[in-house]
């Protein structure tokens, strides 16, 4: 149930402030933005061109790939056959669960995983902010996820400029040879890409061709996410769940011409 202060106000006003259901337009919660897109298309890269250009707001990133599930000791020896392009070897659950406690505006802590051992390490990420970025190459997979964001993101690059990003990113940071390298490509990573990550491109509110070269894309994305962060804000102010969770608005002070009476 919904209780408004005797007060008076535009419909536009009202239209914002409630959708069809009465629930509040304006939600005080942290902003969450999927990030989604092939490998090497420059996902962590655009979440960090976001993080430098939004000063004053305190904005994190999730990596979705801290949530790999790790190799047993047997799946180790024979990690070329492991198909690490399939959503089922990440525990999509618990970086759900995770997403919905940042919602609740709780700090959490996620797990941290090397590419090396396909192992989870000892350290712990902290996440909290304004404003969470999730990239990964299935944060689009399930609807729980999907809907969970305020905003959806895909960054599509041409896959030969993926790959070669990808030869250079594997060889230096992730201890892996050329060859391997390309047979998983062309093994796991191609077929994966295709069956799981491609189809979830229509779910996205915004396409950023090229990564985070596209200056334009970042430019306008960045203002969106500035309107967004202030329907935030504003709804922070003048929203107050109750223990019965219901909503209650306070202190609502808008300008008003045409005026219509509210009656409680
Ligand atoms: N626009 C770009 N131009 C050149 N190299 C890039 C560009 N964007 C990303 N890279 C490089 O490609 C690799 C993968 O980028 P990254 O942002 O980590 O992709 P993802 O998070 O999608 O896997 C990194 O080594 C990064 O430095
Ligand atoms: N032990 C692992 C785990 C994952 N991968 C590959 O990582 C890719 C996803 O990470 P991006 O940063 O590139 O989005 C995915 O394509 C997996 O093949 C791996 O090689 N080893």
């Amino acid at each position: 149930m919904t209780s408004l202060p005797n007060q008076n106000y535009l419909p536009s006003q009202l239209e914002m402030m409630f959708n069809k259901e009465t629930k509040p337009f304006v939600k005080p919660e942290t902003l969450l933005i999927g990030v989604c897109g092939g490998s090497a298309s420059g996902k962590t890269s655009v979440c960090r061109e976001i993080i430098k250009q939004l000063k004053g707001k305190k904005v994190d990133i999730i990596a979705q790939d801290w949530f790999y599930k790790p190799l047993t000791e047997e799946q180790r020896k024979d990690c070329g056959n492991y198909n690490f392009d399939s959503p089922l070897a990440i525990d999509l659950d618990l970086l759900t669960e995770k997403l919905r406690e940042l919602k609740q505006g709780k700090v959490i802590q996620c797990p941290d995983y090397d590419f090396v051992t396909h192992s989870r390490t000892k350290k712990t990420h902290q996440v909290s902010g304004d404003v969470i970025l999730i990239e990964g190459i299935f944060t689009f997979e399930t609807k729980e996820l999907r809907d969970l964001y305020d905003m959806k993101i895909f960054v599509d690059v041409d896959s030969d400029i993926r790959l070669s990003r990808r030869i250079l990113r594997d060889t230096s940071e992730r201890g892996r040879t050329l060859k391997g390298v390309i047979e998983q490509y062309l093994r796991f990573v191609k077929p994966g890409f295709e069956s799981f990550v491609v189809p979830k491109r229509k779910f996205a509110d915004v396409i950023i061709l090229r990564g985070a070269s596209n200056k334009v894309a970042i430019d306008l994305l960045l203002e969106r996410i500035k309107v967004e962060l202030r329907n935030h804000e504003i709804g922070k102010k003048q929203l107050k769940f109750n223990s019965k969770s219901t909503y209650t608005l306070e202190n609502l002070t808008i300008p008003t011409f045409k005026k219509v009476s509210i009656k409680n």
